[in-house]
């Protein structure tokens, strides 16, 4: 388990994490989803214990990371933003070195360090200097290093940053299967990824958390839900059409191909009501599909301080 409780990170005049308080339970992967300069990374370096508090106090698998740290550091893998790592190690000699950090010996050594580079896919490149890897293994080798003392509790700190899609998937993928018995605190700016990896997210904006809550609620906030969207090549008569049919409170025209959004008033727009309304007026369209909601939307419209719907 991972818990904050009243944390407060103060540079200088900068009050850089302002009294975030949450709890991660074994199995849930929070997703710490906020603009930049939001405090993600900070609160995420005390949990980790490479930076102290200012005030409140951060517990990982029940040890205080300021009054027991090697118990929390025990209890917590850790990948910091970027994945820093000694570029001129091979992830041979990077993955035996933090095993000799984590006190990791003999048959448990090998055992844990084979685990990773499998788990990881590391067996092609563990002899390659570090500097000369891809991204996508330079974050594998990242992430082996934060398992490798097999830890309850994770920290990731923008896993699949600067990564392509594929590398992306693998990644997530990963961090599910991870999850599993484990708790997982990460942070992301891709709003893609709460949905993908995440089973709870938390916007935070100027230290501050603004929403804790399932990915589905918060798509549930986006005014696009229950919207029905479609193309129309009059979409002067479509609108028209549609004007004043019930439950119908809006309409808006996006995109280079003009897509035609019919919001909802309270209950979802019906679909078969919008495509019987169109025929019936005989106004030819395509496309025409229920739309689902948008996160990019939401976390706007919560990190602006913008009026909810
Ligand atoms: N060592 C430091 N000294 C002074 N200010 C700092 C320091 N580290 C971070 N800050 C400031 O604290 C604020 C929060 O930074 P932080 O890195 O925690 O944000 P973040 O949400 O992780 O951002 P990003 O998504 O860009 O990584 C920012 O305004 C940043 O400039």
């Amino acid at each position: 388990m991972i818990e904050a409780h009243a944390l407060h990170k103060r540079y200088g005049r900068l009050l850089a994490v302002d009294d975030i308080s949450f709890k991660v339970e074994p199995g849930e992967v929070l997703g710490f989803l906020g603009p930049n300069g939001a405090g993600k990374s900070t609160t995420m370096k005390m949990i980790a214990g490479f930076l102290a508090p200012s005030a409140g106090t951060a517990r990982v698998c029940g040890h205080d990371v300021v009054s027991e740290p090697m118990a929390a550091r025990r209890a917590l893998g850790y990948l910091p933003e970027g994945a820093p790592a000694y570029g001129e190690m091979t992830p041979s000699a990077f993955l035996r070195f933090v095993a000799d950090v984590r006190g990791l010996s003999g048959e448990h050594r090998r055992a844990r360090i084979d685990a990773v580079v499998g788990r990881l896919s590391l067996q092609g490149v563990l002899r390659q200097p570090i500097d000369t890897l891809s991204k996508g293994f330079k974050r594998r080798v990242g992430l082996a290093a934060a398992i490798l003392h097999d830890p309850p509790a994770l920290v990731l700190d923008e896993p699949t940053d600067g990564l392509d899609p594929n590398q992306k998937h693998e990644v997530r993928t990963l961090i599910r299967e991870l999850a599993r018995d484990r708790t997982v605190l990460l942070s992301t700016h891709i709003l893609e990824e709460v949905e993908a990896v995440c089973s709870r997210a938390m916007v935070v904006a100027r230290g501050k958390v603004l929403a804790d809550s399932t990915p589905a609620e918060l798509l549930a906030r986006s005014r696009y839900q229950g919207a029905v969207s479609l193309l129309a090549a009059d979409s002067i008569a479509a609108r028209a059409a549609l004007d004043g049919m019930p439950g119908v409170s809006g309409f808006q025209q996006e995109g280079v191909e003009g897509r035609l959004y019919v919001f909802p008033q309270g209950r979802p727009v019906s679909p078969e009501a919008v495509s019987a309304r169109l025929r019936e007026r005989g106004v030819e369209y395509s496309g025409l599909q229920p739309e689902r909601g948008r996160l990019d939307e939401v976390f706007r419209r919560i990190t602006t301080g913008e009026a909810q719907p």
